[in-house]
């Protein structure tokens, strides 16, 4: 006898048992199908439903889930940008002039790696904020699918899921780090770069090479598969510096440091803070430290600092104020990179520009 003298008759209930696990497996062999279908074919569906959605519900994201869809989508927005590199077809523009005068470059690589990495976050995460250098144009979305594998050497790594809530997430995307050199076919500073920030701290960050298929990764308080050099050149460093938004950047280097410093001119964000690692790829350059002076913009940088600061480094303005990656897109206060340095004795050393007239 049930509470409140209803009766339930026994085949009534197996009727209703039946008929919930009906509906169970149909929702579960639709969603089965779709993962099949897809990694069966090792590419991704031109659109429909396989997998959930990572955070269908706006509640919380996995950290480690992020990790691993930030780590594919730079990998897949860098097999584009090496397509159109090697088709010799970059439909080059100009997206306007910089603060200091310099053509603001875009290509087809810069396009169709953005479409591959938004749509990919953006399907596998739809509730978080996802800020990218280039403009998403909604009427040629894409529905592309993770698989929810998280690949061996971030479970390794990272051995449990860290949730935080989706709206304290900012993710920055950067589909072409380099997009001038990328035009001068200087291949080996260009990058694609994914940041994830938590209330606007760096938290993880992708620095992938298309052109070598090296990926640098790393999580505050999570793991990486990139470390430091085992030392550093803390007097007399090597520098890296942007080769073309240099603004006064050699002389506050020299000024700073003395003649003999050596300067080492190079493209892109990503690949500058690669230089201050311990990176396999032959085709890497290394230095002690990273400078830049001139105006630069969040999604260049946050990949970077996410790293350096995971492994235990140092990105900040050059009056060492910590970046927030939420708000504004850029920075005004140029940037000091640093790795197992003194961070802040590097800071106080520093000219003051406003005062120098340097920036
Ligand atoms: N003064 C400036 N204004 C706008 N963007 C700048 C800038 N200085 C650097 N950047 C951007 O920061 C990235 C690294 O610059 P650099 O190679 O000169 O060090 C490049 O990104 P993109 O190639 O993604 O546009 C570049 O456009
Ligand atoms: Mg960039």
């Amino acid at each position: 006898m049930a509470p409140m003298g209803i009766r339930l008759s026994p085949l009534g209930v197996a009727v209703f048992c039946l008929l919930g696990l009906g509906v169970l497996y149909h929702l579960y062999s639709g969603f089965l199908a779709g993962r099949i279908s897809l990694f069966g074919l090792g590419g991704e569906p031109a659109g429909g439903a396989a997998g959930p959605p990572a955070a269908a519900d706006g509640g919380a994201v996995d950290l480690r889930e992020m990790l691993a869809v930030s780590v594919l989508a730079a990998v897949r927005g860098g097999n584009e940008v090496r397509r159109v590199r090697e088709s010799n077809v970059l439909h080059e523009k100009s997206k306007g002039k910089t603060r200091e005068g310099a053509d603001d470059k875009m290509t087809s690589g810069d396009v169709l790696s953005n479409r591959k990495m938004f749509y990919l976050l953006k399907t596998a995460f739809p509730s978080v904020q996802i800020n990218t250098e280039e403009h998403v144009d909604a009427a040629d979305q894409e529905v592309i699918l993770w698989d929810h594998k998280i690949p061996d050497d971030i479970l390794k790594e990272v051995t449990t899921p860290k949730e935080v809530p989706a709206e304290s997430v900012t993710v920055w995307i950067d589909p072409l780090d380099a997009t001038q050199e990328y035009t001068e076919d200087l291949r080996k500073y260009v990058t694609t770069m994914v940041c994830v920030a938590v209330n606007g701290k760096p938290v993880l960050g992708v620095i992938h090479k298309p052109f070598s298929e090296y990926t640098a990764w790393a999580m505050v308080d999570g793991g990486s598969n990139v470390k430091a050099r085992s030392s550093y050149n803390e007097k007399t460093p090597r520098i890296v510096v942007s080769r073309s938004h240099s603004g006064m950047v050699k002389q506050v280097a020299l000024q700073t440091f003395g003649n003999q410093t050596t300067i080492i001119p190079a493209g892109g964000a990503g690949y500058k803070v690669l230089a201050l690692l311990d990176v396999p790829d032959k085709s890497q350059e290394k230095a002690d430290l990273y400078i830049h002076v001139t105006y630069i913009k969040k999604w260049d940088i946050c990949a970077g600092n996410a790293i350096l600061k995971a492994l235990g480094g140092h990105m900040t303005t050059l009056s060492g104020e910590e970046i927030s990656y939420t708000g504004s897109d850029g920075i005004e206060g140029g940037l000091l990179a640093s790795i197992r340095m003194n961070h802040q004795a590097l800071v106080r050393k520093l000219p003051d520009l406003e005062k120098t007239g340097h920036k």
